[in-house]
């Protein structure tokens, strides 16, 4: 079963003359363990589509199936939308959003701890993800303690916390130099391969392409697959 099913899913903002396609009717599925990156220029609809998937800000039309819940359908669909990005959905931005005032640890407990797990526990669990992402020997440090990649990793556990069914992420590896960035990319996919767990990436970041199963092009509002096969267009969509 696939993580993500998107059929015909399209946002306008605006009406008439003025109104702006900014998603064309897009469909894709993604399987579990599948990394794919959204390439794209600026406005192309790459954010749009992330937030659409994620309900954030839902879609025109269109039907979006995760984890095997229907969540839209041409509309609302009844299902309790924050409770399922909570349990369901990871995020990691390019600017990491820590608290500033917690430790490495606290950041991640918080986001168990909103899921119901009680501050013990939390602080258990999100001590042994730092220890998977190799931060546990920060745990106690304050975000600004940390260099850009330690608290890059920070917000990775933070998004891993509650083991989502699917990882979405804008532009997680840009802020860091391509030795970081390709750990970052080797987490992704060892989280996704050992937990099933889909990973959408937005990102401009050609020095990390190759860590994609697959990779998709937007431009001005419409999806398109790349072939790497094929030098012509791999070329064409870098
Ligand atoms: N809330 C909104 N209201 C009106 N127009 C919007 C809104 N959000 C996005 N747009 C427009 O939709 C189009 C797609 O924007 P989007 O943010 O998805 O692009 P992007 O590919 O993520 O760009 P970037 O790489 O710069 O982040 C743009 O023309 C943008 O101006």
């Amino acid at each position: 079963m696939a993580v993500v099913e998107l059929t015909n899913v399209s946002q306008t903002f605006g009406e008439g003359e003025l109104a702006v396609h900014a998603l064309k009717p897009t469909s894709l599925s993604v399987e579990p363990g599948e990394l794919v990156a959204l390439l794209g220029p600026s406005g192309s609809g790459k954010s749009t589509l992330l937030l659409a998937i994620s309900l954030i800000q839902p879609p025109t039309t269109g039907r979006i199936v995760i984890d095997g819940q229907t969540l839209y359908d041409n509309g609302p669909t009844g299902v309790d939308e924050r409770a399922f990005r909570l349990r369901k959905i990871g995020f990691i931005f390019q600017q990491h959003n820590l608290i500033p005032f917690l430790t490495a640890q606290e950041n991640v407990a918080l986001m168990l701890q909103l899921n119901g797990a009680s501050r013990r526990e939390a602080g258990r669990r999100a001590k042994d993800l730092l220890d998977y992402l190799e931060m546990g020997h920060r745990a106690d440090s304050l975000p600004a303690r940390l260099s850009g990649g330690e608290q890059q990793r920070v917000a990775i556990g933070r998004a891993l916390a509650n083991e989502p069914a699917l990882i979405l992420a804008d532009e997680p590896t840009a802020a860091l130099d391509t030795e970081r960035g390709t750990k970052v990319m080797g987490l992704l996919r060892k989280i996704a391969q050992e937990r099933g767990s889909a990973v959408i990436t937005v990102t401009h970041d050609h020095r990390m392409i190759e860590g994609f199963d697959t990779v998709y092009h937007m431009d001005d509002g419409r999806m398109a697959r790349v072939d790497r096969t094929d030098p012509q267009t791999a070329v064409a969509h870098a």
